[in-house]
């Protein structure tokens, strides 16, 4: 015997939940924000006030609180444009209006120092997720009230930043010139130079999700952003070991940004 179908394999959600992310639309805030990494959802969470634990399934982990009475989702999107854009697309159903992504980079840069932050205000064109939602080659913009709350938040905290350009790229090792072992049938790896291109391109540094973030929620009208904090800097070759302090002002910098916005 087959059960009847019950749901649209168009738009397979379930009783108003959706497909991927383990919530419903009353845990999705307005304000949603968006790390990469599953386990940093429950740091970013103890930053915040009245936590509730929403749940996960596959790379979608996801609570909510509040900061300063603002309430708050948290929910990771996983690495890279593809669950990027499942995130952006289910919490902008379930009623999100605003996605911060709250990250990691790799600066390119070498006067961005570890644990420093760029609020990115524009993505460079690379990646096949975003080129769906948003096919021209312009570099892709932050919401702009997004960008300047951003900015007044690590005004107010006191924490270091830059603004400016993000490269977003669908590879963590040679996509972002990384030599993972000896090429076998290369002399050299197909993207030799590139940190120094995307240096003259205007870059700061290199992230796996940003552009998606930006293609996919300006496509679904919601006002978009990001915060990345300095975990690797590929021109001075240092690494961020210990990013606890890092991660919790990142949050802040980001939680004080949306109370900004909320209050005006
Ligand atoms: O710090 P998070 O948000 O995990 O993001 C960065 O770290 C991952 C690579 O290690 C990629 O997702 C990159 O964008
Ligand atoms: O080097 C890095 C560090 C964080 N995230 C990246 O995508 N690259």
């Amino acid at each position: 015997m087959t059960s009847t179908a019950s749901r649209s394999a168009a738009f397979p959600w379930l009783n108003g939940r959706p497909t991927h992310l383990p919530c419903e639309a009353a845990d999705v805030m307005p304000s949603v924000l968006l790390p990469g990494d599953p386990d940093r959802v429950s740091k970013a969470a103890s930053v915040l006030d009245q936590v509730t634990e929403i749940g996960r399934r596959r790379e979608f982990q996801m609570a909510r609180g509040t900061w300063n009475s603002t309430p708050i989702t948290v929910c990771s999107t996983g690495i890279g444009g593809p669950s990027t854009e499942i995130a952006v697309v289910e919490l902008a159903n379930l009623g999100m209006k605003r996605g911060i992504r709250v990250g990691g980079m790799g600066a390119i840069d070498p006067s961005m120092p570890l644990g420093s932050f760029l609020i990115v205000d524009t993505a460079l064109r690379n990646t096949g997720t975003a080129r769906i939602y948003d096919p021209s080659n312009e570099p892709i913009s932050a919401s702009q009230v997004v960008v300047e709350a951003l900015e007044a938040a690590a005004k107010a905290l006191k924490l270091p930043f830059r603004r400016g350009a993000i490269f977003t790229t669908d590879s963590y090792y040679w996509g972002q010139e990384r030599l993972t072992r000896p090429l076998a049938n290369l002399q050299e790896l197909p993207t030799a130079g590139l940190m120094q291109r995307l240096t003259q391109a205007g870059a700061i540094g290199m992230d796996m999700e940003c552009e998606a973030l930006f293609a996919v929620g300006r496509a679904m009208s919601v006002q978009v952003g990001a915060v990345l904090a300095v975990h690797g800097n590929r021109a001075t070759d240092q690494w961020l070991e210990d990013y606890e302090e890092t991660q919790r002002n990142l949050i802040r910098l980001a939680a004080t940004a949306v109370a900004i916005l909320d209050a005006n």
